[in-house]
């Protein structure tokens, strides 16, 4: 039985306090600024996983590597649903510590979960990144979400951004979490973030066990890429994709990369979370 989300990590990392979206990555908030980069820079920031591929042998079967591979076109247009209008705002609702505290919203849902200090808000903060003064707050200090925090994008889906289990979780974590992920009915996909460097950790098994218990799709996020040399990068990618293959029912078979530091992989997983909440035009 999992004993859910409470041992000890000892691996902890600590950065200086750098603004997560420095000022540069912040200029590749929209995909119009990227596409006038040069294709190699672009290809870098939207497909991260191109970098990795040409290390592969070219025998390799490299069909889940971009199974989800969207035109620049979906990509713009996904673009436009994290761009809030009058008639289409996008901001922070409420923090829920219980679930019967969570608000009862009927869109489509999509949830963010991991180890503490994993990068969980500094995501969710690069995928706002083009809504001005939206408050979502990142910390070098593990535990640093200490509730559920339900963003809403206009009527379209709502963003829950969650505390990391694992070093100094909250206490009711699991009350909190757990109760959510098996019941919350407008659910359509748990982010399960992972660090690129250190690959699946002993917490990050039991969130995985956890998600197959309760048959709750999923996909894995690798993060900080912008810190894992390409060598571990590749190594720990694989190693990912041949546990989902292997030993998973519920996970989307391709993860992803991302740095929201470099701002690589987001307008891709942008667009991959308008696909889930079925918003990505075809
Ligand atoms: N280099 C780098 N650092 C990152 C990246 N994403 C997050 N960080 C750093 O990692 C630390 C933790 O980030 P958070 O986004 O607060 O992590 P979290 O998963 O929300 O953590 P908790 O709320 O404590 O569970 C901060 O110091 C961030 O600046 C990234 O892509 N690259
Ligand atoms: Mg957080």
């Amino acid at each position: 039985m999992r004993t859910l989300l409470r041992p000890a990590l000892t691996a902890r990392e600590h950065f200086g306090a750098c603004g997560i979206l420095g000022r540069r990555a912040a200029s590749y908030a929209s995909i119009k600024d990227v596409t006038k980069l040069q294709e190699k820079k672009m290809n870098k920031i939207l497909f991260p996983i191109l970098g990795l591929e040409k290390y592969l042998s070219p025998n390799m079967d490299k069909k889940h590597f971009r199974l989800f591979d969207p035109s620049l076109e979906q990509i713009a247009k996904a673009e436009e649903l994290f761009r809030p209008s009058d008639k289409h705002p996008i901001d922070y609702v409420t923090s829920a510590i219980r679930m019967d505290h969570a608000p009862s919203l009927t869109q489509p849902e999509v949830c963010f979960i991991g180890r503490s200090n994993v990068g969980k808000s500094s995501l969710i903060k690069a995928l706002f990144s083009l809504v001005p003064g939206i408050e979502v707050r990142v910390s070098k200090t593990p535990g640093h979400t200490k509730k559920m925090n339900f963003f809403k994008v206009g009527k379209v889906f709502t963003l829950v951004d969650m505390p990391g289990y694992g070093y100094k979780a909250p206490d009711d974590f699991v009350e909190m979490v757990e109760p959510y992920l098996q019941v919350r009915k407008n659910l359509k996909r748990t982010f399960l973030l992972v660090d690129s460097a250190l690959g699946f950790q002993k917490a990050d098994l039991i969130a995985v066990e956890m998600c197959e218990e309760f048959g709750i799709p999923y996909v894995i996020v690798a993060t900080k890429i912008d810190r894992s040399p390409t060598g571990v990068l590749l190594t720990q990618y694989l190693q990912i994709q041949e546990f989902i293959e292997k030993q998973t029912q519920g996970c989307y078979p391709q993860p992803f990369l991302v740095s929201s530091m470099q701002f690589s992989g987001i307008h891709l997983l942008r667009c991959f979370v308008a696909h889930v909440t079925r918003n990505l035009p075809t």
